[in-house]
């Protein structure tokens, strides 16, 4: 059987007219149907890309993360019994929401400057447009069209969900049982376009916000809000380079305009398969589901918070 292996993507993909923020937004079903017909085209643009630029380009990994984290993380996948060193280093600020430093501060300006590399290439990437489009953003999941699908970007990627997100969502927030399915996108928010996110919830289990401004990246604004259902109280949150928020997706939340500067974050979400999220969460946008199956957080042990979901991935996306 002959296949056929398509050795000029990148040029291909560098050519196609990509559609245009006004299409997107109205949800034209051309846009749609764009990042689906050239999907294989634009995955072989992205690998085709990473093996032209190898010798400039950072292989991205989870050396670039905070080495306390990373020992902790790496501990408790040795020995699960240890995982509270992990559960120290999060600050709870309200019920379901966690503060810890993500990447490594001396490592944040390498990655950063990976995303321009990504930027830079030029090969058409799709914006998350969920709750607002934010057009600096780009897409991280394979289950999203227009995703940023470099291979080496992707090995990072799963290993930040598989070894870091899950175990730490489940030992912070319970998710066991709803958290077998990935999703991500970036975003930017500056003064003059895409400065806020109006209140919702999350269609997720667990959402993770990593923030990776460079510490002279300096901005005003942009706080995000938390409302702690239980006190009725508003906990309002400043995002700092590198560091993380972790949070319910149910909780809701708001950004605040961003005044000056600019902000840049990696956002990505853990939900169960067919989208289940833990009875009781609404979202107010990218889902559908109520879960039925409850699983008492209790009735979970450490081996099985730090181990691997054994079911497929599913191709739902959220948006
Ligand atoms: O302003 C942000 O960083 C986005 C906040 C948000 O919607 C989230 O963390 O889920
Ligand atoms: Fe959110």
């Amino acid at each position: 059987m002959k296949t056929i292996t398509n050795t000029n993507a990148l040029e291909q993909a560098l050519a196609l007219e990509v559609p245009t923020r006004e299409a997107s937004l109205r949800r034209d079903p051309s846009v749609a149907q764009f990042w689906n017909d050239n999907r294989t085209l634009l995955e072989d643009a992205w690998a085709e890309w990473e093996t032209e630029n190898k010798d400039d380009l950072l292989v991205p990994d989870e050396s670039l993360l905070d080495p306390r984290l990373r020992k902790a993380i790496k501990d408790a996948w040795e020995n699960p019994e240890k995982e509270s060193a992990v559960a120290d280093l999060w600050e709870e600020i309200i019920p379901g929401v966690y503060v810890a430093q993500f990447f490594d501060l001396e490592r944040l300006a390498e990655f950063r400057s990976y995303l321009e590399d990504v930027v830079n290439s030029k090969i058409p990437k799709r914006a998350p447009y969920g709750i607002q489009l934010n057009r600096y953003g780009m897409m991280l999941d394979p289950r999203s069209e227009g995703h940023l699908a470099a291979p080496n970007f992707q090995a990072f990627y799963n290993e930040m969900m598989d070894r870091y997100m899950r175990p730490i969502a489940r030992l912070l927030l319970g998710t066991y049982g709803y958290d077998n399915q990935t999703f991500g996108f970036s975003i930017q928010y500056n003064p003059d376009k895409d400065k806020d996110l109006h209140a919702h919830t999350d269609a997720s289990a667990a959402t993770l916000n990593i923030n990776i401004n460079l510490p002279d990246e300096e901005f005003t604004g942009s706080e995000v809000d938390f409302y702690d259902k239980s006190s009725g109280k508003t906990v309002q949150t400043t995002f700092e380079p590198g560091k993380a928020i972790l949070h319910r997706g149910n909780v809701p939340h708001a950004t605040h305009p961003i005044t000056s500067g600019q902000r840049s974050n990696l956002v990505v979400w853990l939900y169960g398969d067919r989208m289940q999220i833990p009875r009781g969460s609404t979202s107010s946008y990218g889902g559908n589901n109520t879960a039925t199956n409850v699983v008492s957080a209790e009735d979970i042990t450490a081996r099985q918070r730090w181990s691997l979901p054994d079911g497929p991935k599913d191709t739902i996306a959220p948006f």
